[in-house]
């Protein structure tokens, strides 16, 4: 039998497949429709002090390889996912909690909250949202990114993650795996975030295809592939006592598999699930399956991490 189980620290997934941040994530609805797929975990909308509407529409257009997007954190503020949080049966799949706080103060009060309800949760900081007209990532500015995750990991007693932007040259790489490595309780890196500030443009109509910031916006599906697998195979080499969540490009079981041989434990779809709906999820196992079995792997181990370098 092919065993696509997997764990994030020490809980069990039974798929290591699920939704990424932002998609099929901000009603507790679409939340409860993952949580019935074959998603092998679920994680929520990234979320702020006070609910927000968002950017103006049209901020989501799918394109020939992908899609971009502005949403600018729509969600209906922690207290809101904290609640589901709260009611959660965490025998069923792991739940994750995306946090985007708008200033380090923010995401320490939400993180407080969140770990205050003595649940198995596991909070997924958000570094890296581009669309915030003014609020930079903070995965790129790395002393202030260092100096929020030491105030983070000093309040948090329960293991958290990241959502990082795409880096794109090796020292940054480096930098930011430095920065990561200091923080015992930072205990998974999700790898990538959309490539913020793309540009699409319709060639007919002459004009972009989203209204927030002059039509830029992130860049997600088949165009991220490559930066995806080459920051989740860095991060895994750079951070070998982190596990790696990737997310980028997953549109088939082929690239689970290729996320999985680059070192990711689980994978998130955003694109995709976006466009396929949940019974992606069941078409992504049953895909990934083939291949292991094409390939003789009985289980996810027999080729995480085991990319060949020439
Ligand atoms: O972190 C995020 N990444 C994105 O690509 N879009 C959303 C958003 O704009 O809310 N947030």
């Amino acid at each position: 039998m092919t065993d696509i189980s997997t764990h994030i620290l020490d809980q069990r997934m039974r798929s290591p497949v699920y939704n990424a941040s932002g998609v099929m994530c901000r009603e507790t609805t679409e939340l409860e429709a993952v949580r019935h797929s074959d998603a092998g975990a679920l994680v929520s909308k990234s979320c702020t002090l006070e609910a927000r509407d968002g950017n103006p529409e049209p901020r989501y257009a799918a394109t020939p390889f992908g899609s971009i997007n502005s949403m600018g954190l729509p969600n209906h503020g922690y207290r809101y996912y904290l609640d589901y949080a709260a009611h959660y049966d965490y025998t069923d799949k792991p739940l994750f909690i995306s946090i985007s706080g708008l200033s380090l103060a923010d995401n320490l009060h939400m993180l407080d909250a969140f770990q205050r309800l003595k649940r198995p949760l596991l909070p997924e900081v958000n570094l890296s949202c581009p669309n915030v007209p003014g609020k930079p990532q903070l995965g790129y500015s790395f002393d202030d990114m260092a100096t929020a995750l030491t105030a983070i990991h000093a309040a948090m007693d329960i293991p958290f993650g990241v959502k990082l932007p795409p880096y794109f040259d090796i020292s940054h790489f480096e930098m930011a795996a430095e920065i990561f490595n200091r923080f015992e309780r930072l205990k998974f890196l999700t790898c990538i975030n959309s490539i913020g500030n793309g540009l699409v443009v319709d060639t007919d109509s002459e004009t972009v295809l989203i209204k927030p910031k002059n039509g830029l916006g992130g860049i997600g599906g088949d165009y991220v592939l490559p930066t995806a697998l080459a920051n989740v195979n860095t991060f895994y080499r750079l951070c070998p006592d982190k596990q790696i969540i990737g997310c980028g490009g997953i549109g088939a079981g082929e690239q689970v598999f290729q996320h999985i041989l680059c070192g990711a434990s689980a994978v998130q779809v955003g694109t995709r699930l976006w466009e396929e709906g949940a019974g992606l999820f069941t078409r992504l196992n049953q895909e990934l399956v083939a291949i292991m079995q094409r390939k003789g792997y009985q289980c996810l181990a027999d080729f995480r991490g085991k990319l060949c370098t020439l």
